[in-house]
């Protein structure tokens, strides 16, 4: 994110895209980045993309990771520091995939345990869902876990809609704005209420000084 200090207006963010091996999120990127789907993702560690896309109007400067699946086990050290380095976080699930659903608390609270905070900006995308015939997680699963772990949701085929990747993107860009927002409030309060705790101080101060 931007400093918050030199500049009211988010003009840069980091996006980590997190979920199980095969789900779906090489191709994700690839889609967000360059619009196009290859089928086939020769990726088998973490790879780091850039782009300034248009959102609402407002362009911005990304840095997405995209990391490598894994789920099962203690969260490897890469993990947690790609999750320490980002503003905002896409959990990727892919409908034909349980296990990958299974998945997507687990790296909610991940990110929690590793942020040290609540709520913090976080997408999940259910992937494939051209693949009707392979399904075994029914959408309003997939709403119905979002809600309890409040996220924004989105179900979308990444190999037949650009557009629905892009409103998920979009979205996660949106929330970490958001965050900029209330975190620059939070901090020109705490200012506000130091200055004001500083000029009190100097007032009684002075009336202490005149009583002698
Ligand atoms: N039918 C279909 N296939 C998809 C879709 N998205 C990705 N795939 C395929 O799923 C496979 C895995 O995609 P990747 O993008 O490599 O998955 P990944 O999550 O990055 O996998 P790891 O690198 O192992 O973590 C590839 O064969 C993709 O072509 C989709 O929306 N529909």
């Amino acid at each position: 994110m931007s400093d918050p200090g030199t500049a009211r207006k988010m003009t840069r963010a980091k996006l980590v895209v997190l979920g199980r091996d095969n789900c779906g999120k090489t191709a994700l990127c690839v889609r967000f980045i360059t619009k196009r789907f290859i089928g086939e993702y020769d990726h088998k560690k973490e790879v780091t993309y850039r782009c300034r896309p248009l959102v609402d109007k407002e362009a911005v400067d990304l840095e997405i990771l995209d990391t490598v699946g894994k789920c099962a086990g203690p969260a490897p050290n890469s993990l947690e520091s790609a999750i320490k380095w980002g503003d905002g976080f896409l959990i990727v699930y892919s409908v034909t995939d349980r296990s990958s659903f299974e998945c997507v608390p687990r790296l909610k609270r991940l990110i929690d345990h590793v942020k040290q905070a609540l709520g913090l900006p976080t997408v999940i995308v259910a992937n494939k869902c051209d693949m009707e015939n392979g399904r075994v997680v029914r959408t309003e699963e997939g709403e119905e876990m979002a809600r309890e772990l409040r996220c924004s949701f989105f179900e979308l085929s990444v190999a037949e809609s650009p557009a629905a990747v892009e409103a998920a993107a979009s979205q996660l860009v949106r929330e970490v704005r958001l965050e900029f927002h209330r975190h620059l409030l939070a901090m020109d309060k705490r200012s506000r209420m130091l200055q004001m705790r500083h000029a009190l101080k100097s007032k009684l101060t002075r009336s202490k000084t005149m009583q002698w």
